[in-house]
C-alpha cells in the first residue's frame, strides 16, 4: 500500500561532482540546477559519459570514492539536504525514501537467493517489523506489473525474463514505500515490446502511488514516452530544460537539435537522419572554459571559447547557449544541425 503523504519535490543547486583522475580531479557533473516537481516525472537524457548517472547517485549522495560532490545542495522534501546527510540516516533514507533502480537492473539481483528472499533481506536491512506485510506487499506490486507475484516471489534470476527482472528491480526500488525513484536506464537491453511494457508500468505506477520520477536515459523516444519534463545533458552541465513537448516540438539548444536530428524516422526518407558529428568529450576532454558543446557545434563563435554560456529563460524553459535569445522564445539561427563538422 503506498503511504498517503505527498510526493517530494527535489531541488539541486550549484551540484558539482569531481572524480580523482590521474589528471587530478575532474568534474563529470558542473554546476547543475535541476528541479523535480513533486508528482512529476523527469528525463535525462544526454549520449554516454554526459554525467546522468553521476547526477542519478547525487540524488542519495551515492557517489562512490574516486568521485566526491565537490558543491552544491540536493534537497528532498522530508529529508533536507542529502549532501549534508550521512551515516545511519543516508542508509535509511535509502529505500525508505527514495527508490534507485540501477542501471541494468536486469542483472543486479542476487543469483543466490529467491526473489522474495531478497525482499526480507531489504526489509531487515530498514528494521520493517512485518515481513509477511512486506512480502504481500511486494506480491501485490508484481501483480500490478502484469507478473504472478508469489510464482516471482519464488524464482531465482536465472528463472525470469530481463523484462522481468527489470519489473523486480522496480518493486524492489518501491517495496519499501519510496516516493522519490530514481530509474537508470530502465529500458536499454530490452526488445522493443517488452521496452513498451516497461514504460508504461513506469507510467502507471508512477501515476498510481503518487511518486515523484527521474528517468535517465540515452534514449530520446523514451522520454517522450514518459516524461512530463526533459533535461539535457552534455559534459556534465544541462544544455536545455523544459517540458518535454515543447522542447521535443522546438528544441533551442543546438545539442538538443542535434540529438533529434540523429534519430532515424520510421517513416520519410530514412537517409534525413544525421548523426553528431564528433563524439561526446571524455573526462579529461571537457573544456575547462566556455562552452563544453563547441567542439561539436554548427553555430560555434568566438565566445564560446572563453564565454560560459548564460543560461537563458523563458517561460518554464531554459537552454545554456550563447546562440539562444531570450527574446527568440524559439531555435538559435539554423533551422537544424547539420552532419558537417564546422568546429
Ligand atoms: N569511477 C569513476 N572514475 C573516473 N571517472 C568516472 C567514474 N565514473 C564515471 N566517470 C566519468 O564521469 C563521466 C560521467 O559518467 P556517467 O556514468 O555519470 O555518465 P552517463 O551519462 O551516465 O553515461 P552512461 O550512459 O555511459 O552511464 C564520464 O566521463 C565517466 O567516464
Amino acid at each position: 500500500m503506498a503511504p498517503e503523504q505527498s510526493p517530494p519535490g527535489v531541488r539541486i543547486r550549484g551540484l558539482t561532482v569531481v572524480y580523482r583522475t590521474p589528471a587530478g580531479e575532474l568534474p563529470a557533473v558542473s554546476g547543475v540546477d535541476l528541479d523535480l516537481a513533486p508528482g512529476t516525472i523527469t528525463g535525462v537524457v544526454g549520449e554516454s559519459g554526459s554525467g546522468k548517472s553521476t547526477l542519478a547517485l547525487s540524488l542519495l549522495n551515492a557517489v562512490q570514492p574516486p568521485g566526491r560532490i565537490a558543491a552544491g545542495s540536493v534537497e528532498i522534501d522530508g529529508l533536507g539536504d542529502v549532501v549534508a546527510l550521512g551515516g545511519e540516516g543516508l542508509r535509511r533514507a535509502r529505500g525508505r525514501h527514495v527508490g534507485y533502480v540501477f542501471q541494468a537492473a536486469q542483472n543486479s539481483l542476487n543469483p543466490l537467493k529467491t526473489v522474495g528472499k531478497q525482499v526480507l533481506d531489504l526489509g531487515r536491512s530498514h528494521g520493517v517489523e512485518d515481513p509477511r506485510g512486506l512480502l504481500a506487499d511486494a506480491r501485490d506490486l508484481l501483480g500490478r506489473m502484469g507478473l504472478d507475484g508469489a510464482r516471482v516471489l519464488d524464482c531465482y534470476q536465472h528463472e525470469l525474463s530481463g523484462g522481468m527482472r527489470q519489473r523486480v528491480g522496480i518493486m524492489l526500488a518501491l517495496v519499501l514505500n519510496a516516493r522519490l525513484v530514481v530509474l537508470d536506464e530502465p529500458t536499454t537491453a530490452l526488445d522493443m515490446i517488452t521496452q513498451a511494457t516497461i514504460l508504461r508500468i513506469v507510467r502507471e505506477v508512477h501515476a498510481e502511488r503518487g511518486l515523484t520520477t527521474l528517468v535517465i536515459t540515452h534514449d530520446l523516444g523514451v522520454v517522450a514516452e514518459v516524461a512530463d519534463r526533459l533535461a539535457v545533458m552534455y559534459g556534465g552541465r544541462l544544455a536545455e530544460q523544459g517540458p518535454t513537448r515543447e522542447v521535443l516540438a522546438a528544441p533551442r539548444h543546438p545539442y538538443t537539435q542535434g540529438l533529434l536530428g540523429a534519430i532515424p524516422r520510421l517513416v520519410g526518407d530514412i537517409g534525413e537522419a544525421c548523426a553528431l558529428p564528433g563524439r561526446p568529450p571524455t573526462l579529461a576532454g571537457i573544456p575547462a572554459d566556455g562552452c563544453v558543446f563547441r567542439e561539436r557545434c554548427p553555430l560555434r563563435m568566438d565566445v564560446c571559447e572563453t564565454g560560459r554560456p548564460p543560461v537563458v529563460v523563458s517561460g518554464s524553459r531554459s537552454a545554456a547557449c550563447h546562440a539562444v535569445r531570450e527574446d527568440e522564445g524559439n531555435r538559435p539561427a539554423v533551422a537544424a544541425v547539420t552532419g558537417e563538422d564546422q568546429a
